[in-house]
């Protein structure tokens, strides 16, 4: 089968992933079959995906007509023979029992077209297995979607031992027609790849408290404000349910061994069922309070601990050949919102150190889950799981070098893509420091004439700062001084550039964002796009130019509205405010920002550089801008571009500038 012939997809399963996959499939255009045991599961699968599709057009995230013309494409079935009969792929969502999987598939082989695809959304049970109840085990995959799957991006696309390439090509590739990032899982190993990170560095957490040696808290201001991650470990065990990771990590520890014995303490509270948020009580008290993570308590024999045995995770995995580092970087960003990914995180802290940490304490304790991989010893050897090429300098300011960014030149253009869709491209510490040397970088190069920044993916262009990181750093106020002024700095750079800015917005633009924009030339925004310095909301201000940069281009009145209300404004609206030169259509925003980019380009850059700076310089005081505005127009005079401008002018011809 090819992707596209691919028409028609049943998803066996209406429950909470089942619909949620179902609508992805209905919104990427295919025809859905949603078919549960009984009526009203089907239909109360169908509601939920009416009310979703709902929320997404009062988002604006759609038009009314995309979102009914999506809910007309799902049809909804309890006989399992009529829901199957004509598709050319099944997504089997049914619940995680390999008895209850087993009994669905008996039903699917008999009915389902010979032609037809077979994937299962399991996320602990044996893809194998499954596969070998079937009558098309090399047709036969995992896809397994995270929730909510509207939401998520990932998807891990994992190979059973009889799956044939031709099904993964497939699978990826619709997954990648339903707008999402597939990560392949080459081989059929327990966890897959999150998991298998997630779930022992829950254990390890439970094995922390349990030996005495931090409490709940600490551990999650640790997880949460040290390492950033997006929860607390037992933050996150309460959320998705402690039973849930203890099953998996006993699959785990029955597949893969003892290291993955799973803690007395997750034992005793499955036992007692006290399974987290939906029981009302796990390691937080949902009936009294919930979780309270506290700032600034973390502590640093925990982070390495913890740091330590996720490294060794993700070597395991790329040793086993389950997936190369990059890709769990990638399915952990993804899939857990981390902000960088496991292997990154431990390259930055240093592999021989993390190495060390693990023997130390397998030497102290005898526990297998700190006996350090082969693989992690060949990693810590070699400098890293990502290696440590680019130290040798040779690589500098090549576009490998950035993780939160993407910088490339097209012709003239430099363009910087802030990379972080899974963050809402979000500013973190690391993030200020890339930036910063891009733009230098792209300063630097005279083949570089404009430079454009935007935001990947259609969400935003950039929330603002990483709240949870600076929620971590900014404790201390003279450290968050230190911060404010680098953010002032780093956007500095662009204005300061004597190349032409433009920002290319699209999605939200929010505080930090929108301050980064605010030093750009020139703004154009998509017309879904929401602008605003909601900072007062937090009870913080615009720390990083807002205050001044803001008022010089919409006058100190809407400034303070602006910033005073905290108020989310629309593209129209900041344009009436002289905020945003142009509002153009969702869908051509990347052509209309790269069209002025490349205009920009083409115009003279010695004229545009005194143009700039004249203009900066007149900011405090008029008389030292109307100098440099005459010592500009003094230098161009003498320059080839003048000659240029001026011959292509009297012949009627495009001019070609060469900054000369
Ligand atoms: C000196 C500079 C200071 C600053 O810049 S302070 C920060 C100023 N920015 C903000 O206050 C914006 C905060 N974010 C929001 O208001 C909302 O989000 C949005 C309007 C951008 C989007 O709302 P929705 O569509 O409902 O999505 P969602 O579930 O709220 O967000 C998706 C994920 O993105 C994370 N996120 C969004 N903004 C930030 C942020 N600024 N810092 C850290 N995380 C952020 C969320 O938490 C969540 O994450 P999960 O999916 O893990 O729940």
């Amino acid at each position: 089968m090819r992707l596209e012939d691919v028409q028609r997809i049943a998803v066996l399963g209406a429950g909470n992933m089942g619909h949620g996959i179902a609508e992805v499939a209905a919104l990427a255009g295919y025809e859905v079959a949603l078919r549960d045991i009984e009526e009203e599961l089907v239909r109360d699968g169908y509601d939920q995906i009416e009310w979703s599709l709902g929320k997404l057009a009062e988002k604006d995230r759609l038009s009314d007509e995309e979102a009914e013309a999506a809910l007309d494409r799902v049809e909804t079935f309890v006989d399992l023979a009529d829901s199957i009969s004509d598709a050319d792929v099944v997504i089997e969502v049914v619940p995680e029992k390999m008895g209850i999987k087993k009994d669905v598939y008996d039903e699917v082989v008999e009915h389902a077209p010979e032609q037809a695809v077979l994937v299962t959304n399991t996320s602990s049970l044996s893809i194998t297995e499954l596969s070998e109840v079937t009558d098309r085990p090399e047709r036969f995959c995992g896809m397994h979607f995270f929730n909510p799957p509207v939401r998520m991006d990932l998807v891990e696309v994992i190979s059973g031992a009889h799956t044939d390439g031709e099904t993964l090509e497939l699978i990826e590739g619709l997954a990648e027609e339903m707008g999402k990032t597939p990560v392949r899982v080459r081989k059929d190993s327990p966890g897959f790849v999150v998991n298998r990170v997630l779930v022992p560095l829950m254990n390890e957490a439970a094995w922390i408290v349990e030996s005495g040696d931090a409490t709940v808290e600490t551990v999650d201001s640790t997880t949460k404000y040290d390492m950033g991650l997006p929860m607390g470990a037992f933050e996150l065990a309460d959320q998705v349910g402690i039973d849930v990771g203890y099953h998996v990590l006993e699959y785990m520890h029955e597949v893969l061994g003892e290291a993955y014995r799973p803690c007395p303490l997750l034992v005793e509270k499955v036992e007692n069922e006290d399974l987290g948020k939906k029981t009302g009580s796990g390691f937080y008290d949902y009936e009294d309070g919930g979780v309270e993570v506290p700032t600034g308590e973390g502590d640093e024999d925990v982070r390495r601990r913890l740091l330590a045995v996720m490294a060794n995770e993700v070597a395991g995995l790329v040793g086993d050949d389950v997936a190369d580092a990059a890709d769990i970087d990638r399915a952990m960003q993804l899939g857990a919102g981390f902000p960088d990914g496991p292997a990154k995180l431990a390259d930055d802290e240093g592999l021989s150190a993390l190495r060390d940490v693990l023997d130390a304490l397998h030497e102290e304790t005898g526990e297998a889950r700190y006996e350090a991989t082969e693989y992690l010893r060949e990693a810590a050897e070699a400098g890293g799981f990502h290696g440590n090429g680019a130290e040798d300098g040779e690589n500098a300011g090549d576009a490998a070098d950035y993780d939160t960014l993407s910088v490339t030149v097209d012709g003239r253009v430099g363009h910087v893509e802030i990379d972080r869709p899974h963050r809402m491209n979000t500013i973190s510490d690391e993030l200020l420091d890339e930036f910063g040397s891009a733009i230098d970088r792209l300063d630097a190069d005279d083949e570089v004439r404009a430079i454009l920044v935007t935001g990947a993916g259609d969400r935003a262009f950039s929330a603002g700062a990483d709240v949870q990181s600076m929620a971590a750093g900014g404790a201390d106020p003279i450290d968050a001084v230190e911060l404010s002024r680098k953010g002032q700095r780093t956007f500095g750079k662009l204005e300061e550039s004597d190349k032409p800015v433009i920002a290319g917005i699209d999605g939200y633009c929010l505080g930090g964002g929108m301050e980064l924009a605010t030093a750009a030339d020139l703004r154009v925004a998509s017309e879904r796009s929401e602008l605003g310095q909601p900072e007062l909301n937090l009870g913080l201000l615009p720390g990083w130019g807002g205050t001044q940069r803001l008022a010089r281009i919409v006058g100190e009145g809407r400034a303070k509205e602006i910033i005073l209300t905290a108020d989310r404004y629309d593209a129209e609206t900041m344009a009436e405010y002289d905020f945003v030169n142009e509002v153009v259509g969702n869908d051509e925003l990347d052509d209309r920002a790269w069209e002025l980019a490349e205009r920009l380009a083409g115009g003279p850059p010695i004229a545009q550089k005194y143009t700039k700076r004249a203009i900066h310089a007149g900011r405090a005081d008029a008389d030292a801008g109307l100098e440099v505005e005459a010592m500009g127009f003094g230098h161009v005079m003498n320059t080839d571009d003048l000659m240029e401008g001026v011959t292509a002018f009297m012949s009627d011809e495009e001019p070609e500038f060469e900054g000369k």
